[in-house]
């Protein structure tokens, strides 16, 4: 259960169409991961899943089943998101088990599933206290023991993790991925963040301006982009275009070029020391901007001429109109 199928999904915000014929097949226990700029349309198409906006057009099946008229609360969802939505007057397990007592379960099966979440979650300890006596991470944790509380078909998590700091996003994404791992539910997860999306994935969807522009796994992306937009946007320090004389654009990623007489020859603008790495900021002779990173603590000069060499089978060749040759 949980395999969610979008057809033909158009959103309109009174003239602006922001979700542009839109279809998408995810299979059951798929953790899929939209990205894209900001404002492409990653959140809108996840509140339309949710049920809590609804499509102008097409439709949403959840297990071959036309669920686009069906309210939220009937579509058997969990929406996390990143504002956590806690109950700030409500105990951790009062927040958990909010939801649960409308639906006239059983107080001991309430009961037995918090303590579960809680035991997933390693949250136990803190069932009693009120939200504002949590860090941000233990309050991201029970949003999503909410979520599991209700045993959904599919989670929904909107950029569960962006108000964490660094390390306890690294930790944190690695919980959600064993989380889906023991869970075996679908999860569709929003995220500009792309180490994120590169880990997490089953999956990705790349949007852009509310148009799918490629589905694939994390690997296949990043080795294949099927157009110059995706190369551009999957991989990071961003991927380099160099424009041929025949309007067709080479793309090489900047871990993929090295020091070598004979290469492209650039002139440095600045270096960027990483410790284990140096990002090199420079040009080439017909002005087009080429990021190189390299092995070691590198300190060239600005102005310094470089030669940057790569191997072939590291290029992307792109046609004029973007897409992949
Ligand atoms: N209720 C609304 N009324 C009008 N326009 C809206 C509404 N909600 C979203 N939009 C517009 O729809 C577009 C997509 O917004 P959405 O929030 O889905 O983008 P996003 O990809 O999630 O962006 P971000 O990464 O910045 O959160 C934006 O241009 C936004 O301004």
């Amino acid at each position: 259960m949980g395999a969610i199928t979008l057809e033909n999904i158009v959103k309109s915000f009174g003239a602006v169409e922001v979700i542009r014929d839109v279809s998408l097949d995810i299979p059951e226990g798929e953790l899929v991961v939209f990205v894209g700029p900001s404002g492409c349309g990653k959140s809108t198409l996840l509140r339309l899943i949710s049920g809590l906006d609804q499509p102008t057009s097409g439709h949403i099946l959840i297990d071959g089943k036309d669920v686009t008229r069906v309210s939220a609360a009937d579509r058997g969802l969990a929406m996390v998101f990143q504002s956590y939505a806690l109950y700030p007057h409500m105990s951790v397990r009062q927040n958990m088990a909010f939801g649960l007592e409308n639906t006239r379960m059983p107080k001991a099966e309430i009961a037995s599933r918090i303590e579960e979440a809680a035991r997933m979650l390693e949250i136990g300890p803190l069932l009693d206290r009120r939200p504002g006596q949590l860090s941000g991470g233990q309050r991201q944790r029970v949003a999503i023991g909410r979520a599991i509380v209700r045993e959904p078909t599919a989670f929904l998590l909107d950029e569960p993790l962006s108000n964490l700091d660094a390390e306890l996003r690294g930790t944190m994404r690695a919980e959600l991925a064993a989380l889906h791992g023991r869970l075996g539910k679908t999860m569709i997860y929003v995220t500009h963040d792309q180490i994120e999306a590169m880990t997490m994935a089953d999956r990705i969807v790349v949007l852009r301006a509310g148009v799918v522009e490629q589905v694939d796994t994390p690997l296949n992306l990043f080795n294949k982009p099927a157009n110059r937009f995706v190369a551009g946007f999957i991989g990071a320090p961003r991927m380099n275009f160099i424009e041929a004389e025949d309007g067709r654009v080479m793309g090489v990623r900047p871990q993929h070029l090295r020091l070598a007489d004979g290469g492209l020859a650039v002139t440095v603008d600045m270096a960027e020391n990483l410790g284990a790495e140096t990002l090199i900021h420079a040009r080439t002779d017909k002005d087009q901007p080429i990021l190189a990173l390299l092995p070691g603590q590198l300190t060239p000069t600005r102005g310094e001429n470089l030669s940057l060499v790569h191997d072939p089978a590291d290029e992307h060749w792109f046609g004029a109109d973007g897409l992949r040759l």
